[in-house]
């Protein structure tokens, strides 16, 4: 053969090949300019973000793409698509798109629920969380915790109850405790919880800036080295502050105390977050233990994952209780009603007989979701879904608030009103059909539902016998939004908050 002919066969398939390749139909979306497009997207603040996604929903539908770099990332606003995606081919959208080379540290390459893979170190991790710990049974033993730390709780508001209280801080640290007791067994004094918490906190905020590495991450690990070397000392340090714990439940594992008796210490020893770790073998990787760098990034995760969610819906729905009294006043003759008045603290029994009490914590979170947005999805294998093809690489997104303030499913979407859920309960793990879906829905919905609902049930009920919540003298709550790791209140609460009974009658 000619070498001219050769060649222009080569050119020709090649044209062919890559004209195929990119007819690939992706769901619709603005043209992007590569590399100005992506660093101008990238430049872009998280609440400036979700008012684009809404524009690029009425613009494109219920399904649409954005390219980020060469990165398509593609988001689903709609309830009846986001079911038949994460429902009906839940199999193939459960996967999580790899992190960036740059931060895989911050997940050891994957090793812990929320990043895994779909595959079987997702579930055996997943599994493990569910059965050990977030079991309805095994959410009972730690009943005693959360009398611990409610009692902290209100005696720190006590403290305040004369001047104005600023919740959040509050809040924030009562969830972290408890999170701490169920992860390591053990219930630390404040300095020593305070010391996690702000190492955890550091990471946590700081990760958001390591966005940079998913853009062209060859360039960004040089440019922005000083980012990625902050986070490694970050995880360093929360290391260091994890090691004396896990080395004391590593040690009682050994020393054969039977679990069903107190221990040394005087408490009752209640197997934690982390002696279930310890009890991992991973089969796929000849029956080895987790390390210990492992170790500190699933608890790490456990810790973030249930504090700054479950603090947030806590602070928006006590917003809600300061901001309309007479959803205060009901709630409270339901308490008085179910619980009596007397000096004891509300039983977690007693909470299934308080309707409206749960569907105040229902509204909140359907008002007012803590994540607006999912963990990012991807998909195990392509496939097209309403005549688009979703490939590979692409990172897909739900939009969890607009899900929750849809006009065809709730009247008057954006008032408060947890009357709607008094009247007709709610599914919110959405397997028939999407109303709401603050936890996501499908295979990799959150595993951590029950406790979390559990918890604001719990905490507000208690918070709302305890004390009258007011709001402060000319300072109309405000409800405004602030996307961080969560989307909290743009003006933190503020609130007068005057004790319903003595100190003595609390002793
Ligand atoms: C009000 C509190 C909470 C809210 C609103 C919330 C919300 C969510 C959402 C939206 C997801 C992502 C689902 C998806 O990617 O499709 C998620 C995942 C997750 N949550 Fe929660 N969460 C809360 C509390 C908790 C608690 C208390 C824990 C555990 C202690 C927890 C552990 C997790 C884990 C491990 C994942 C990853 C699941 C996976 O990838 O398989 N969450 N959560």
């Amino acid at each position: 053969m000619e070498l001219w002919l050769f060649i222009l066969i080569t050119i020709s398939f090649f044209i062919t090949f890559f004209f195929f390749k990119n007819k690939k139909k992706l769901p619709p979306g603005p043209l992007s300019v590569p590399i100005i497009g992506s660093l101008l997207w990238l430049r872009r603040s998280p609440a400036d973000i979700e008012s684009v996604l809404r524009d690029l929903h009425s613009k494109y539908g219920p399904i649409f793409t954005v390219h980020v770099g060469s990165h398509p990332f593609i988001f689903i606003l709609d309830r009846s698509l986001a079911h038949k995606v994460l429902i009906e081919h839940g199999a193939v959208f459960s996967d999580r798109p790899p992190p960036p080379p740059a931060t895989r540290f911050l997940s050891m390459n994957q090793h812990n629920v929320s990043s895994s893979p779909y595959g079987p170190l997702w579930r055996l991790l997943r599994r493990n969380l569910i059965s050990e710990i977030l079991h309805p049974s095994r959410v009972k033993l730690f009943s005693h915790g959360r009398e611990w730390v409610l009692d902290l709780l209100l005696s720190k508001l006590h403290l305040q109850s004369s001047s104005v209280v600023t919740a959040m801080d509050s809040f924030r640290f009562a969830m972290f405790s408890l999170l701490v007791l169920m992860c390591f067994g053990e219930k630390l004094g404040e300095d020593a919880i305070k010391a996690i918490e702000s190492a955890q906190r550091d990471l946590l905020l700081y990760t958001s800036k390591l966005n940079v590495f998913s853009f062209a991450p060859a360039i960004t690990k040089h440019l922005f080295r000083h980012r990625w070397t902050t986070a490694f000392e970050m995880r360093r340090r929360q290391k260091e502050l994890y090691t004396p714990l896990m080395t004391a439940r590593k040690e009682h594992k050994n020393t054969s105390i039977n679990p069903d008796v107190d221990d040394p210490h005087g408490d009752r020893y209640v197997y934690s977050y982390l002696d279930s770790l310890l009890d991992i073998k991973l089969a796929e990787e000849n029956c080895r233990v987790l390390t210990d760098d492992e170790l500190v990034v699933l608890c790490s995760e456990f810790l973030n994952a249930g504090t700054d969610t479950t603090a947030t819906a806590l602070e928006w729905i006590m917003a809600n209780v300061v901001k309309y009294p007479n959803v205060q006043a009901k709630m409270r003759e339901e308490i008085e009603r179910v619980a009596g008045d007397g000096s004891e603290v509300i039983k977690e029994e007693e909470l299934q007989r308080m309707v409206y009490v749960k569907a105040v914590v229902m509204e909140g979170l359907r008002r007012h979701p803590p994540a607006h947005l999912v963990l990012p999805h991807s998909v195990s294998e392509e496939i097209v879904v309403e005549g688009y093809v979703i490939p590979k690489n692409a990172s897909i997104n739900f939009g969890v608030a607009e899900m929750g303030w849809d006009g065809k499913v709730w009247e008057k979407p954006m008032e408060f009103r947890p009357e709607r859920f008094v009247e007709e309960g709610v599914d919110v793990t959405g397997s028939r059909e999407i109303k709401m879906m603050p936890f996501g829905v499908g295979r990799r919905i959150c595993p951590g539902l029950g406790l979390a609902v559990l918890h604001l049930e719990y905490f507000v009920a208690n918070l709302v016998r305890e004390f009258e919540w007011r709001e402060v003298e000319g300072e109309e709550v405000d409800l405004a939004e602030k996307p961080e790791f969560t989307v909290v209140m743009k003006h933190p609460l503020r609130a007068r908050i005057i004790p319903r009974r003595s100190a003595a009658a609390r002793a």
